[in-house]
């Protein structure tokens, strides 16, 4: 398929979001993340229009393997709905509603954060369904990668327009009766090969370690030379992330609306609709 753009979209496309920093390569931006953007827009402002219930957000889930980009991703479309299609955006990471580490270890089960069993599930499902309602100044405490845990940092979820929600866990088969992937409106999937997701995680361990600071979890692994530094992402991608990925998360990506296909230089190789 071919795009053309209004000249001054086509000049804000060119200039004014690759000054972002948004990552993403500019042909990747014109011939797919706005085109995308813009049919899911519509989406969701058909949906705003029809609602019987009022202004409730249009939930946009973004999915796929740790380290498949989720986050990088659901920043690029946030920018484009906000500032292209003029949308109210929150993003959240279903990071979340993981259980905190001193949990994880009381229940035997730190080597499984990320699996169905790490997560407070019902806490995540009322958050879901308070925002499908439109429930109005919603609030989450903040995961952060670095300190590689739940923090006490809430964010606010203030009656967007579109919720952006990232996390590994949207397609997954939960012990509840109604499953996350029931409550969004259109999902995404970021598809890689094994080996591209394997390179990215390793990449971004060595990265949380160079930039560790004293309250990061990453700090015990400083001065460490590259190569055990190498092995030991290496465990916990082969042991916990490529685990969960293989059991839990791409046996689910026919549950998807859309698969982003990624090269391991993160362009863009195609996209599947599911019609
Ligand atoms: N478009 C891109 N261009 C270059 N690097 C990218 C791009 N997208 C992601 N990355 C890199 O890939 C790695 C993983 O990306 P990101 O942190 O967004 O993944 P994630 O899916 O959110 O991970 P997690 O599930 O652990 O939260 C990071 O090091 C990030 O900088
Ligand atoms: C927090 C998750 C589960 C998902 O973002 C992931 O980044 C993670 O921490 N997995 C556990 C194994 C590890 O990478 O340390």
């Amino acid at each position: 398929m071919d795009f053309y753009f209004r000249p001054d979209l086509r000049r804000f496309i060119l200039s004014d979001l690759p000054e972002m920093n948004l990552m993403v390569d500019r042909k990747d931006l014109v011939n797919a993340y706005v085109p995308l953007a813009g049919y899911i827009n519509m989406l969701a402002t058909l949906k705003r229009r029809s609602s019987i219930l009022g202004d409730v957000p249009y939930l946009l889930g973004i999915t796929g393997s740790v380290a498949a980009g989720k986050t990088v991703m659901s920043k690029t479309f946030s920018e484009i709905f906000a500032r292209i299609f003029k949308k109210n955006v929150d993003i959240i990471s279903t990071d979340s509603f993981l259980k905190k580490n001193n949990e994880l270890i009381n229940e035997g089960i730190i080597d499984r954060k990320g699996f169905p069993e790490s997560y407070r599930i019902n806490d995540m499902m009322n958050f879901l369904k308070m925002a499908r309602l439109g429930i109005k100044n919603l609030k989450v405490y903040e995961y952060s990668h670095d300190v590689y845990d739940v923090t006490d940092n809430l964010i606010s979820i203030d009656s967007p327009e579109i919720l952006i929600i990232d996390g590994i866990n949207i397609l997954f088969d939960f012990n509840v009766p109604v499953m996350p992937y029931n409550l969004m409106d259109f999902i995404i999937f970021i598809r890689s090969d094994e080996g591209c997701l394997e390179r990215w995680y390793i990449k971004r361990f060595l990265d949380l370690v160079k930039n560790a600071g004293s309250e990061s979890f990453y700090s015990r692994f400083v001065g460490m030379d590259e190569k055990t530094l190498k092995n030991i992402a290496l465990n916990v991608w082969s042991n916990i992330n490529l685990k969960n990925y293989r059991e839990n998360i791409i046996k689910n990506i026919f549950r998807s609306n859309a698969i982003i296909e990624k090269r391991c230089d993160h362009s863009i190789e195609s996209i599947y609709f599911r019609i």
